[in-house]
Formats: C-alpha cells, structure tokens, sequence
C-alpha cells in the first residue's frame, strides 16, 4: 500500500493507493504496518509532513519526493528553469497526459493559487499562469482597500455585481474565467479537453461545458509519476 501526500499552502493531502484504487487517509491514523512507500509532494511549509516523513522513516519506509523534469516520457516541461515550475503543476499535467493521452488539454489548479497550464496533444507543455485563488484576490482587496468589503454568504456568481460584496466575489470569478478563455487561445484545436481540480476546481468547472473535475488528479499524479521515475 503506497501513502501519498500532497503539500500545497493551505492544507496537507493524504491517500493510500492500493491496486488501483485511492482511499482517504486519516493523518491520525496510518496504517503504518501495511505501508510499504511514501510518495509525496511540496509546495507549501508543512511540519506535519516533517513529522509523517520522520515517522516513515523510523519504520525504514522508503520516502520519494516527486520533483520537475525536463521530460517525463514523452510529456516535455515548458520551464527551462524546470525546478521552478511548482510541483503539484507538473504532477497535474502527468495525470492528464496519462488519463487522456494525445488529447491536447488545459488544466486548472484551483486552490490557494490558481495554476493554468496548457499542453498540446503531442505532451509538450506550452506554459501557464498563476494567479491568486478566488480567496487571495478577494482577500488583497479587502485587506488593501477601506471601503472594499466582503460577506461570507455572499457565493462567487458569473453575474454583475450590484452590491460591494457580490463585485467583489464575481470580479474574482470572472477574472479566472477569462483567464482560462485566454488559455484556449494557445491551442489551435478545438478538441482540447478542460480540466479542473483543487478546493475551488468544482465551483470553476460548472461554468464550462464538457469539462472536468478530478479532485484527486494531483494524487493520481504523484502515482504516476513513482511509477514512470522508477521506470527510467
Ligand atoms: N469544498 C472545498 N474544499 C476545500 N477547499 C475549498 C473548497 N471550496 C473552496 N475551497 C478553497 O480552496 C482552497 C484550498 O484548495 P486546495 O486545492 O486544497 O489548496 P492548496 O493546494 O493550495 O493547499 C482554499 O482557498 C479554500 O477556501
Ligand atoms: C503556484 C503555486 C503556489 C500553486 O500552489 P497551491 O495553490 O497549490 O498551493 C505552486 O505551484 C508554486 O509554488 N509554484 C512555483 C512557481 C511556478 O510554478 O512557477
Ligand atoms: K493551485
């Protein structure tokens, strides 16, 4: 059984991955006796991960840290500087070159920082951006400006807003949305697929038809990429 552990700058993921198949994983509570690798990834400061990493390591559990390479396979990083890139990126766009193969795609991390990349169906990355999530651009305006003011209620809508909050919320949201309209221009094919994941990939995903959200594709990623590393 393989533990895999996501660090992003918000929370700490982790799942077990057993045949195939990715069950929750409680922190508290690892079955430590039945894990036989731990595969994880980092962006973020974690000293839980310190902690589950010492902890593996006391029971002579080998520990792998999934890093950028220039290719992987046949998917090629656009970074030159490819230790920049930021690993949970690299891991998404494995899952999407692994899960649709030779299917040019965009993939949208939404989480503290939305990440858009773009690959073209031959598995070359062509770039991304980084933007602040919906909760950082909401937060800089509030934390930045006197009278910009937020509600909790208040949801995120594709709609003008009428009132502070409902401005404030939907700027967000439509800024991201743009930002993914301006990605499809990248792509000269009209068969490119979208994919969402992160803690906002969900509310993101419905406004865009035939897309999809895969909140474990990060994960699936980490699976991916142990066992292509391991490989070569
Ligand atoms: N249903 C949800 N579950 C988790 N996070 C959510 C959810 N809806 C919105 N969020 C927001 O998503 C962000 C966390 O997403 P996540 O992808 O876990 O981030 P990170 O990888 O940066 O740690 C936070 O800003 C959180 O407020
Ligand atoms: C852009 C990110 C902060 C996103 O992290 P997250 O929102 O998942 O916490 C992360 O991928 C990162 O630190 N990247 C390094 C810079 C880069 O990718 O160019
Ligand atoms: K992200």
């Amino acid at each position: 059984m393989r533990l895999l552990i996501d660090v992003g700058n918000t929370s700490l993921k982790a799942v077990l991955w057993q045949d195939g198949q990715i069950q929750p994983c409680d922190t508290n509570n690892i079955p430590w006796l039945q894990i036989t690798v731990v595969v994880y990834a980092c962006v973020g400061r974690s000293e839980l991960l310190k902690q589950l990493l010492e902890k593996a390591q006391a029971q002579n559990i080998d520990c792998f840290e999934a890093t950028v390479s220039h290719e992987l396979g046949t998917l090629h990083c656009a970074y030159q500087q490819v230790g920049n890139l930021g690993i949970d990126r690299w891991l998404a766009l494995i899952s999407g070159y692994t899960l649709y193969p030779n299917t040019a795609a965009i993939v949208v991390d939404a989480g503290t920082a939305t990440t858009i990349d773009v690959l073209n169906n031959d598995g070359q990355h062509l770039g991304g951006w980084i933007l602040p999530g919906l909760d950082l651009m909401t937060a800089s305006l509030t934390q930045n400006t006197q009278r910009v003011f937020d509600d909790e209620n208040t949801p995120f809508a594709n709609e003008l807003g009428k009132n502070t909050p409902n401005g404030l919320k939907n700027g967000a949201l439509v800024a991201t949305i743009g930002a993914i309209e301006q990605a499809k221009l990248h792509l000269n094919t009209k068969n490119s697929l979208l994919i969402f994941a992160g803690g906002y990939g969900q509310l993101l995903q419905g406004y865009f038809s035939d897309s999809i959200f895969d909140p474990m594709l990060v994960m699936k990623g980490l699976n991916y990429w142990y066992e292509l590393a391991k490989k070569s």
